[in-house]
């Protein structure tokens, strides 16, 4: 029997997931369902939890994190290792990248009915990312990691007031374009030596590189058009050698994936992948602060077992080349 754990980081959303989870322990007590319920009170702290109850028992289990994409990367932190374990979301965050690629409705309600739905059926695996540092400290990610321009915005984004108050005034997603903007004007770009499948390539006037593991993005913004969280690959985007301004032009293309097209943008694929900088480049995954450069990543094929309305990039392809034979 699958034993359902929750946790849940209250202060995710700004406050909204406290009223989030009300609603959800309210049908599962109605729908008699049993489970566990677990409240993070600091940064870390779901990993903590996580940890602990991947080792209570070998028997198969779900956790179900309820709160934004930072909460679910700190979930799977502490279950890495530990097979037996399907991990899902109850989006509840500002950004909802995850809930985007995987199909999970935003509305809580119907999220958690598509989860208890879903937990029934043939696991899916996807691939996960991991990072490892100079020091030996080892980081997972599941949507994507990043360094450079991108994270010193990302950690602006999680240590400031205006996300709260445009979340408060129903303009969450806004917070990314308001700080991006912001620091377009105070960022040094950097050189970065990347090495892919063995391949270097040295970048000079570097603003970012993101290994992404599937397309979304700083809530919502395609960085990675093409990435498929199942392809045994990861898609790496380098944006370097723009003026200020072009970054800007290019920044308003990312949301339909239309910025890979210009030539200060490259983009790779790969297995294995160094960074190293001139200078230190802070670091994040999955939109949480992780650490700085250099680093190594590797990809871990069908990792983890997660909770998704997605369909299988194995499966989409059948069914693409079944309808071709058709005709
Ligand atoms: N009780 C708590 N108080 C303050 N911060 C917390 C608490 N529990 C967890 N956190 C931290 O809150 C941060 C944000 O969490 P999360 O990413 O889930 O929400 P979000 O930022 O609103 O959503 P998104 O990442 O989708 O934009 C994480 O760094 C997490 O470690």
């Amino acid at each position: 029997m699958q034993e359902i754990y929750f946790i849940i980081n209250p202060s995710a959303g700004n406050g909204r997931c406290l009223n989030i989870w009300k609603k959800i322990e309210q049908t599962l007590i109605q729908e008699n369902i049993h489970f566990h319920a677990f409240f993070t009170e600091y940064r870390g702290h779901a990993t903590k939890i996580a940890s602990q109850i991947a080792v209570i028992h070998d028997h198969p289990k779900l956790i179900i994190a309820v709160g934004g994409d930072g909460t679910l990367h700190e979930v799977l932190n502490g279950i890495k290792n530990h097979k037996n374990i399907k991990i899902g979301l109850i989006p509840g965050g500002s950004g909802n990248d995850f809930s985007r690629e995987f199909q999970i409705p935003q509305d809580p309600l119907d999220a958690l009915k598509v989860l208890l739905r879903l937990r029934k059926d043939r696991p899916a695996f996807i691939d996960i990312g991991k990072i490892m540092f100079q020091d030996g400290t080892e980081h997972y990610f599941i949507n994507n990691m990043g360094a450079g321009f991108d994270v010193l915005v990302a950690y602006k984004v999680n240590h400031s007031k205006v996300k709260s108050i445009l979340n408060k005034l129903g303009f969450g997603r806004l917070v990314y374009v308001y700080f991006l903007l912001k620091e377009l004007f105070l960022y040094k770009t950097n050189t970065i030596d990347l090495m892919i499948d063995g391949t270097k390539s040295t970048f000079k006037q570097t603003w970012f590189v993101t290994v992404s593991n599937q397309p979304y993005y700083g809530g919502g913004m395609k960085i990675a058009p093409d990435a498929a969280p199942d392809d045994g690959l990861l898609d790496i985007t380098v944006v370097y050698q723009l003026s200020r301004l072009k970054l800007l032009l290019v920044f308003m293309t990312v949301f339909w994936g239309k910025h890979i097209h210009f030539k200060e943008v490259k983009t790779f694929r790969g297995k294995t992948i160094t960074i190293q900088s001139r200078s230190t480049m802070f670091v994040h995954g999955d939109g949480e602060f992780i650490g700085y450069t250099p680093l190594h990543v590797d990809i871990q094929c069908k990792g983890i077992q997660i909770l998704t309305r997605r369909q299988p990039k194995e499966e989409a392809d059948w069914k693409a080349r079944d309808t071709y034979d058709i005709h």
